[in-house]
């Protein structure tokens, strides 16, 4: 059974995209079969995965998220790019920007992109959505496409007011489109742990929302390591594979994977007694 998992937050610059590389490369480097979807307009996910010009690639998401709107065949894997280091990945590029006006004027707006996930997402173990740093059209198409949700937090930033618009929008979401969403977790990122300030963002992250959210125990710490893979398009575990970034995706990876475990386990013991 595929897990889909959606890395969101409106703030910019928060760790989305480092963390869907590092997460997706180290889930299939523990033999997961992993499609990384690049949600967000920027393209930073292709690029960071080294296909450096996302908007001359010839098929991207909004491709085929078109394509399924206006109903015209495609194969399901279509656009599918493959990575060196074990993970697939279905590029997004500037034409998401165009896509995110569009649909606002189509009838299944926000599930295109869940019709489109579950003409693949058998062929995967997770599928990962990296999202645009917004609450609009293709944030709400990858929640409503998710069974969860990862938050990746910027730890010198305090998250009070944006958390809480995110998790209205994920209550509505829930509510409205897709009742069985989730919350993985939040995910401390770029902790600099020579100053005081990031351990009091991870102290008032873990006092205000600790009873209601999994903040998960791995801390992302700030590593120009880790600033350095998008460039080379390579993630954490090849480009500095001993350094404390490895080491923290890692052991992100497995917190993750123990979530997916305990989930497959719950569900199997749900089909069992019916
Ligand atoms: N652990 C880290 N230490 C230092 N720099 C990092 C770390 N993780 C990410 N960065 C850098 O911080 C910037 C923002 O990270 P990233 O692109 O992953 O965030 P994002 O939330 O996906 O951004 P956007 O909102 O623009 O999509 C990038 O330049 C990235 O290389």
């Amino acid at each position: 059974m595929s897990k889909v998992t959606a890395l969101a937050n409106q703030k910019g610059g928060t760790g989305k995209t480092t963390t869907t590389v590092n997460l997706g490369i180290g889930l299939a480097m523990q033999g997961k079969k992993v499609l990384l979807v690049d949600a967000d307009a920027q393209g930073n996910l292709t690029d960071s995965l080294g296909f450096h010009e996302p908007d001359n690639l010839p098929v991207s998401l909004a491709t085929v998220l078109t394509k399924s709107i206006l109903e015209e065949p495609y194969e399901p894997d279509e656009g599918i790019l493959h990575h060196a280091e074990g993970v697939d990945l279905m590029p997004g590029n500037i034409e998401l920007s165009a896509m995110e006006v569009s649909l606002v004027n189509t009838m299944s707006r926000e599930t295109v992109l869940r019709s489109y996930i579950n003409t693949i997402r058998d062929r995967y173990d997770y599928v990962l959505i990296d999202c645009m740093p917004s609450l609009g059209m293709m944030t709400i198409n990858a929640l409503a496409a998710a069974d969860s949700v990862i938050i990746p937090v910027q730890a010198h930033y305090l998250p009070a007011k944006g958390m809480t618009q995110l998790l209205q929008t994920i209550a509505r979401v829930r509510r409205q489109i897709n009742p069985k969403l989730t919350i993985d977790g939040v995910l401390v990122t770029m902790v600099d742990n020579r100053t005081n300030f990031a351990k009091d963002i991870s102290f008032i992250l873990r006092r205000d929302y600790g009873d209601k959210l999994r903040i998960f125990q791995t801390e992302i710490p700030l590593s120009i390591r880790a600033a350095e893979t998008s460039a080379k398009g390579k993630s954490i575990y090849a480009h500095d594979p001993h350094g404390l970034a490895a080491k923290a995706y890692e052991a992100f990876t497995k917190e993750v994977q123990d979530i997916g475990e305990k989930r497959r386990a719950k569900q199997h013991k749900a089909d069992l007694s019916r």
